[in-house]
């Protein structure tokens, strides 16, 4: 998106006030004839709230006039000066049917945005170069973001710059220690955490939810190893052929200690799934959990699927730590994650846990990348008409 400008004039800034008054008075034709006369719809006043436009409609509850807002280019996930968006000022207020409006609107955009961004890389690929980036780019300016650098990391939320780059990630040292919690994690250079223990009543649920009566001698595909928690959850019903894959030398050198690799029916392929999948073949239960990688490649990762799927039998479940800080962002990535699955064929049932969490959980590390109540297990499987 491109930047603000710095200082706007005093006329602007009279008809920005204008459109905030009219957003909340409710006056729909008075903000539309300002929007048209120019005025700014992602405009922030600093000098109270830091709210805009569509924080003043949220408020007032006016869902009609939020959707205008949005399609004129109101920013779905800009923040107050307390952090909170127009969605949460709705769902403060209890106001379901205004948090509804915002949230569908912002599964739009960004559904919209990543099929754009898709294109605009295809096309790059294709050698159709500038041209399409700028069209991914002008699908994005002045409209919704997800958030500044365009995309969410799965585990980390910013400024760790292990855990948002791919590369250094594979390429730094972890380490495998005992948290303040007595439990086992795994850290990276920075202190962010790869993986930990409070996690371990999501993955024996997933194992469940994936491997319950499936066929004796069923095949299992697991991405990232991390602790093994969920591999260790998987083998207690004894697949026939487990595969796991997984890049990182530290993380292949403590599951070796720990004599998976010896295991009967158990094959570790040393790579990242990027450079593998194609030779893998196929499987009755997929699940991935990588670290550091953001949405686009998760979504890559789905399109992978009816290639990996053995059948309509066949299940598939992914750790979705996609904004596990924020509810909202949370709630939008539910729905995004869910059509673009409908999108490849995929039909997907949600089932809602409450992790374990305490004040230990944390102590020692970069930052929880969770804070939210529940947690949500996706299962999916091939929609068969
Ligand atoms: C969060 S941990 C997985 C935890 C695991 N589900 C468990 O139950 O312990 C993420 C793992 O994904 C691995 N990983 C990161 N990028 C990967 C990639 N592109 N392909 C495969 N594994 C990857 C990391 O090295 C790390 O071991």
């Amino acid at each position: 998106m491109s930047a603000p400008p710095a200082g706007l004039d005093a006329a602007r800034v009279s008809r920005n006030l204008e459109l905030h008054a009219a957003a909340a008075a409710g006056d729909a034709a008075q903000a539309k004839a300002l929007l048209d006369a120019g005025a700014d719809v992602w405009w922030e006043d600093e000098a109270t709230l830091g709210w805009d436009a569509l924080h003043y409609a949220a408020e007032r509850g006016d869902a009609k006039l939020c959707r205008l807002l949005l399609r004129r280019g109101a920013i779905w996930n800009a923040v107050d000066v307390n952090g909170y968006t127009a969605a949460e000022v709705a769902w403060s207020l209890n106001d379901g049917a205004t948090y509804q409006t915002i949230l569908d609107e912002a599964v739009r955009q960004t559904v919209i945005r990543n099929l754009l961004a898709q294109k605009a890389e295809q096309q790059r690929l294709e050698g159709g170069g500038e041209e399409a980036e700028a069209e991914a780019e002008a699908s994005t300016s002045g409209s919704a973001q997800i958030a500044a650098d365009g995309s969410l990391v799965l585990r980390v939320d910013s400024g760790d710059e292990v855990g948002a780059d791919p590369k250094a990630f594979l390429a730094s040292k972890l380490r495998f220690e005992t948290g303040a919690d007595g439990k086992e994690r795994c850290v990276d250079r920075d202190g962010g955490v790869v993986m930990a223990a409070w996690e371990t009543d999501i993955m024996e649920r997933t194992a469940a939810l994936l491997c319950e009566g499936q066929r004796d001698g069923f095949s299992a595909l697991n991405i990232g190893f991390g602790l093994g928690i969920i591999d260790g959850f998987l083998q207690r019903y004894k697949p026939g052929r487990h595969v796991i894959v997984e890049p990182h030398p530290d993380v292949l050198a403590h599951l070796r200690a720990k004599g998976w690799d010896k295991l009967p029916g158990v094959e570790i392929w040393e790579r990242r799934w990027q450079d593998c999948l194609a030779e893998l073949g196929d499987f009755d239960v997929i699940y991935t959990d990588t670290y550091s990688e953001d949405y686009a490649a998760l979504r890559a990762f789905f399109e992978e699927l009816p290639n990996l799927v053995s059948g309509p039998d066949a299940r598939f479940s992914f750790f979705h730590g996609l904004a596990g800080t924020n509810r909202f962002l949370y709630d939008v990535y539910t729905r995004v994650a869910e059509l673009d699955l409908r999108g490849i064929g995929l039909g997907t049932e949600w089932e809602e846990m409450r992790p374990q969490l305490t004040e230990e959980t944390w102590q020692g590390t970069l930052r929880s990348y969770w804070t939210l109540d529940s947690f949500r297990i996706p299962l999916c499987r091939m929609n068969v008409f």
